[in-house]
């Protein structure tokens, strides 16, 4: 079965090289929406929110009968939410929750179009060795944390932190293809 053709309602350069990757045909939105987590929000409605209201943003915004595709990516961790660190001392504050220990990295994705949406919710375990203040700075300075999730790239020079990790590659990098194929042969199958 085909794929349909899509519209990606992100700014992620990850997501866009992620989809690639699937050999989908889509064009592209930016979506900018109100990240705000709301008052005693759990990780997992948060990120499912945030990737349906992505969705329905680009869905707005570009006019489409298309499907259109969002996406959120948020680190968790003691049930707190770790999103992009704003400063070098939030960063710092998340690399010494992340330090020695293992994690969950959420992903969310969503397919709209005006009548219907499809949606899955992504875990991923990452177990991070123990990081010193020199590494830390370091990492900071290299200037990779500052546009990600939970202040790291996997995909990146984090990758030398990570001891071991249990779940989805791609969706810790911002887009599980194994589900993201899934949904696009959904969305298929109920036309
Ligand atoms: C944990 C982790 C996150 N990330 C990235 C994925 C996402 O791009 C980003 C999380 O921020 P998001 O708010 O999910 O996405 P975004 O603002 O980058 O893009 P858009 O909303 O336009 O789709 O962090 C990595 O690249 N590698 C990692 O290991």
């Amino acid at each position: 079965m085909s794929y349909p053709d899509i519209v990606l309602a992100s700014a992620s350069p990850r997501r866009r090289e992620l989809l690639a990757q699937l050999g989908v045909s889509f064009s592209l939105i930016s979506a900018d929406i109100d990240e705000t987590p709301q008052h005693n929000e759990a990780a997992a409605d948060y990120v499912q929110r945030l990737a349906l209201q992505k969705a329905r943003a680009g869905q707005a915004m570009s006019q489409t009968s298309l499907p259109v595709l969002g996406a959120d990516t948020v680190v968790v961790a003691d049930g707190e939410i770790l999103g992009k660190p704003a400063d070098f001392a939030e960063f710092a504050r998340t690399m010494q929750l992340l330090s020695g220990r293992c994690h969950q990295v959420m992903t969310a994705i969503a397919l709209v179009n005006a009548e219907r949406q499809l949606q899955q919710l992504v875990s991923t375990e990452v177990c991070f060795r123990p990081l010193n203040a020199a590494e830390i700075a370091a990492y900071w300075h290299s200037g990779e944390p500052q546009d990600k999730a939970g202040g790291y790239g996997i995909q990146g020079l984090a990758a030398k932190f990570v001891r071991r990790i249990n779940g989805s590659y791609t969706a810790v990098v911002g887009l599980p293809l194994c589900e993201t194929e899934q949904l696009l042969l959904q969305w298929q199958e109920q036309l």
